[in-house]
């Protein structure tokens, strides 16, 4: 492990000094695109804008033939969408590569980095299993951003997908100041630990908990409630993610039929913690955008605490319940993001700004 003194050190000579704190730019839907397939790859330019982040997807759902095509598919399509990545366009542009054991993964960064390095924001790396994967991929980039001449480093992400991963979470988080945030990867992650499961993502109707029986009705319904499959690991995301001062992320929600348990989803993640999801299908962003963004109604109440609370000290009775220093700084939660996401997004701009606080 590196000492704190030599953390924020350049890991090549000539790359960029690294960052000492990870922008907090809004992420609210990742909308995964296959740069290979035409179709999808030319809806992405007029994409831009209405999404906070394109991702053009280079590993699994990539067919094993067109792994060469979907990369130079991104490169083209980063050069040729002037408004697309980089630390000013109103959409970011990330990539998740392949797996680094597979054969196309070094060719993915060198070709990335030198080719459109300026433009890419985050590289998300599948598979993480330790912090031994973020170093190698670390020291690579830095040498790749070296000779690109790039001024600012390239964020690294990394998807939770094995149970070593999850047991690694925390030395993960804390491998690189590079390191911008966690996904989840249900399907992979599921398969890893033998869970019994054959989604990608999202609930299942057989992990419940069940009302006990009624002694005087012994042979009566007994209500059934279904449980999250991903609560701990999405919880144990939050925790680590925070302390190291980085960003969590629901993942894919694959059952692109049902919106309204995918809705349900990523507002379980969005509650617990989590700054975005991943969007697999254009209708998932619209979703992702809503569930994301605090409620207009949150920010009336959130505004009401803040004003309550004058200096930010001692405690206040509003509608019957006690507001203090802890729900103040909750609230403080909301309003912050509430500004970030008003200076990108005219609409919510719009939402915010009609709030009126009563006293
Ligand atoms: C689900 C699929 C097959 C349905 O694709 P479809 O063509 O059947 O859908 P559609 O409703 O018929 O599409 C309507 C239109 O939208 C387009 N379209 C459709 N999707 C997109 C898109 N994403 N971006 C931009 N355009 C899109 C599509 O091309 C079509 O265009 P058209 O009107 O001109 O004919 C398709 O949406 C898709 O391939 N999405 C991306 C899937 C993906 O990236 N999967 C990998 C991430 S999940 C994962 O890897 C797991 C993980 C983390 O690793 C782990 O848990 O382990
Ligand atoms: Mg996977």
């Amino acid at each position: 492990m590196r000492s704190s003194k030599d953390f924020f050190r350049p890991l090549a000579v000539g790359a960029p000094q690294p960052v000492t704190e990870i922008p907090a730019r809004p992420s609210r839907a990742i909308h995964f695109f296959d740069p290979s397939n035409e179709k999808m790859a030319a809806k992405v330019p007029q994409m831009v804008g209405s999404v906070d982040v394109l991702l053009g997807n280079l590993e699994d759902a990539v067919k094993a033939d067109n792994k060469e095509a979907a990369r130079a598919g991104l490169v083209r399509i980063a050069k040729e969408t002037a408004e697309l990545g980089g630390q000013s366009g109103p959409t970011q542009l990330w990539t998740r590569i392949n797996a680094l054991d597979s054969p196309w993964v070094l060719d993915d960064l060198t070709t990335l980095v030198t080719e459109i390095g300026d433009k890419l924001d985050v590289i998300m790396v599948p598979k993480v299993q330790g912090a031994e994967d973020i170093h190698y991929v670390d020291r690579l980039l830095a040498q790749l951003e070296a000779r690109a001449g790039l001024e600012r480093p390239i964020l690294v992400h990394a998807i939770l997908e094995t149970a070593r991963g999850v047991a690694n979470i925390e030395e993960i988080c804390g491998a690189s100041p590079r390191m911008q945030g966690l996904s989840l990867g249900p399907a992979d992650l599921a398969a890893d630990r033998r869970m019994k499961t054959t989604r990608v993502g999202g609930g299942h109707p057989g992990y419940l908990v069940r009302s006990d029986p009624d002694p005087d009705q012994p042979d009566a319904h007994r209500t059934t409630y279904q449980q999250d499959l991903w609560h701990y690991t999405i919880a144990r995301m939050v925790d680590a993610c925070a302390m190291h001062g980085i960003y969590p992320y629901y993942g894919p929600f694959g059952d692109i039929a049902d919106v309204v348990a995918c809705e349900d989803q990523f507002r379980n993640a969005f509650l617990l913690g989590c700054v975005g999801t991943w969007s697999l299908h254009p209708k998932q962003i619209e979703i992702a955008n809503r569930v994301f963004a605090p409620s207009a109604d949150d920010i009336r109440h959130a505004r009401r605490v803040v004003a309550a609370m004058g200096d930010g000290t001692g405690a206040v009775m509003l509608d019957g319940k006690m507001e203090d220093d802890a729900s103040l700084k909750q609230c403080l939660v909301m309003v912050e993001l509430a500004e970030q996401l008003a200076a990108i997004d005219p609409k919510l701009k719009a939402a915010y700004d009609a709030v009126e606080v009563s006293a």
